[in-house]
């Protein structure tokens, strides 16, 4: 049997989502003839950390574009918790459920840490009916916004300006922000891209803390933090699913060690 047969096992009946968060179906992302996202079927499971990999180019963040709905598959479905969502818009997404933080920051800098999560949590998505309101009327959220920034580890950074943060301390931002939406699904593109060893052990505990009660898709190219944190992983190459599966099972995938894990294996 190979790995990839695992995302065949169980797969639910139209319209029933059975313990299943996330789901592409036969997903297709063609750019003028080329195929970034070729026929990508996968489950994310409830409550899982899924790590999605592979080298570059294999069409990670086109899928993770899909998901989230930044872009429209040209064939194919996504399902949230069972409902069919490929097509809607990305708040219209977010509201049901799943929230993203990108690889290319989406932090005000000339706003204090504070601020950034306030401003998050008056987004529309949050807040149906109210459009914008001053930064000094948004106290009525400011215990949430203090909650949040406890939570990603940024409590003694309240009043700093996000621009003066370190990258580490943006991407922590990046994933409180997130987390102003109430996600039960978290994508998490990169969360350790440019960071040294200490950045990453405290992305690490993050993620693991952030992921209790909620699902988390993360891609990442850094193989350790997959493996502490992944419960199982996808394997893209050419924007197909090469493999899928547990980490361990994967990695000795002899296609996935030609592929991209060579390196790590020997
Ligand atoms: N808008 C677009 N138009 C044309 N081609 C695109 C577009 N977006 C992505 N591609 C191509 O699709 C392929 C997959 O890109 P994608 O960014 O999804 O890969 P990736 O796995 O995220 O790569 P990386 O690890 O380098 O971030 C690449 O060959 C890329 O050049």
């Amino acid at each position: 049997m190979t790995a990839t047969s695992h995302i065949q096992e169980g797969t639910p009946a139209p319209g029933a989502h059975a313990g299943v968060a996330l789901e592409a179906r036969n997903l297709v992302k063609d750019f003028r003839g080329f195929k970034a996202t070729n026929d990508v079927s996968l489950q994310i499971r409830e409550g899982e950390i899924h790590a999605i990999i592979g080298p570059n180019g294999a069409g990670k963040t086109t899928l993770f574009n899909l998901l989230s709905g930044f872009l429209s598959p040209t064939s194919g479905e996504v399902h949230l918790f069972g409902e069919r969502v490929d097509h809607l818009r990305p708040f219209e997404i977010v509201r049901r459920g799943l929230s993203r933080s990108f690889q290319i920051s989406s932090v005000f800098p000339s706003m204090t840490v504070r601020q950034n999560v306030l401003v998050a949590l008056q987004s529309p998505t949050t807040l149906p009916h109210q459009f914008w309101t001053p930064v000094s009327r948004l106290e009525s959220l400011g215990a949430q916004a203090d909650q949040i920034l406890e939570d990603v580890g940024l409590g003694a950074f309240h009043s700093r300006l996000a621009a003066d943060l370190s990258h580490g301390e943006k991407r922590q931002l990046e994933i409180g922000i997130s987390l102003t939406q109430h996600p039960r699904v978290l994508l998490l593109d990169e969360p350790t891209s440019g960071m040294g060893g200490e950045g990453v052990a405290r992305v690490i505990a993050l993620v693991r803390q952030v992921a209790r009660g909620r699902t988390v898709v993360l891609v990442e190219h850094n193989m350790s933090v997959v493996a502490e944190l992944a419960n199982r992983i996808t394997v893209l190459q050419y924007g197909a699913v090469l493999a899928s599966g547990q980490y361990d099972e994967v990695r000795r995938d002899p296609r996935v060690i030609e592929a991209y894990l060579g390196e790590e294996t020997h």
